[in-house]
């Protein structure tokens, strides 16, 4: 740290908050501590998640944007994220179109600016085949058990490009997301940790998530969790196609329509403020 400048936007998903970064127009090279340092809410800007913006050089994409925990750990899949990435690029300038598709980790998305300003994305197919989530497993399940610290716990196991375990809970003040979230995200029958959704379905077309993250505890909102707790939602039985999930943060419309099917997501990204950052 100390010997540059980056310019940056604070932005947020309905709580879930990032600072974001223009490599197309500056040089960008973090190492992970110096992602830590950004991300700590005392003595950097603060923030869940960093996302860099960079060119990308195929036909099949307009831009490409790499996704880090406040960790430092670079993942494949941010929904909240994806939403601010659409407004960031079109705010600035960076493109005049309204339809985005857009390279990550996981594989190319595609963003619609909606005319109120909401952004609609096109999440591509969950993944449920155990190998690929990754998940431990022999064979796939609906519901699968695991033993934590000596006690069963039943849940769901969705990739949305990144891993998410699913869980039913009766109320949704009293789960225990921070202490059950905790030890879930680093279980060796997820070998690249992975994010814990506490689910509440309040009806066939509503549920109430909290979501502990890998590589950052609870945040305020998830969007790939709101996508991974419809789709375990819907293989249970226990929920329709289009679902309002309301989050800590406020609410996400998701819709999915079944196995082969891509999941959608509309909800908000707001600007916030921008500023330079000394590295
Ligand atoms: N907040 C995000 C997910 C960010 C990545 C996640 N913590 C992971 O490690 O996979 C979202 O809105 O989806």
């Amino acid at each position: 740290m100390g010997n540059g400048e980056l310019y940056f936007t604070k932005m947020h998903g309905l709580g879930n908050d990032f600072v974001v970064l223009d490599g197309i127009s500056q040089s960008v090279n973090l190492s992970a501590a110096q992602i830590r340092q950004i991300a700590d809410r005392h003595r950097g800007v603060g923030c869940d998640q960093l996302l860099l913006v960079e060119a990308y050089e195929g036909d099949d994409a307009e831009f490409r944007y790499r996704i880090f925990n406040a960790d430092g750990s670079e993942v494949e899949q941010c929904g909240n994220g994806a939403r601010c990435f659409a407004r960031f690029v079109y705010d600035q300038g960076l493109t005049q179109n309204t339809t985005i598709p857009v390279m990550t980790a996981s594989g190319r998305i595609v963003l619609q600016i909606q005319p109120d300003g909401q952004v609609k994305v096109n999440m591509g197919v969950p993944e449920l085949t155990p190998a690929q989530i990754p998940f431990v497993s022999e064979q796939r399940q609906t519901l699968y058990t695991l033993d934590v610290k000596g006690a069963a716990v039943s849940l769901a196991a969705v990739s949305m490009g990144n891993p998410h375990a699913v869980l039913q809970v009766v109320a949704l003040e009293s789960a225990p997301v921070a202490t059950l979230g905790a030890l879930l995200e680093v279980h060796p029958a997820f070998p690249k940790r992975v994010n814990v959704g506490f689910m509440q379905v309040v009806g066939r077309d509503a549920i109430r998530l909290r979501v502990f993250e890998r590589g950052c505890g609870e945040t305020l909102a998830c969007g790939t969790g709101a996508c991974a707790a419809v789709v375990a939602g819907r293989l249970q039985g226990l929920l329709d196609d289009q679902v309002t999930v309301s989050l800590p943060g406020g609410d996400l419309q998701i819709q999915w329509q079944g196995e082969g099917q891509p999941v959608w997501m509309i909800g908000p990204a707001a600007t916030v403020f921008r500023g330079t950052l000394i590295v």
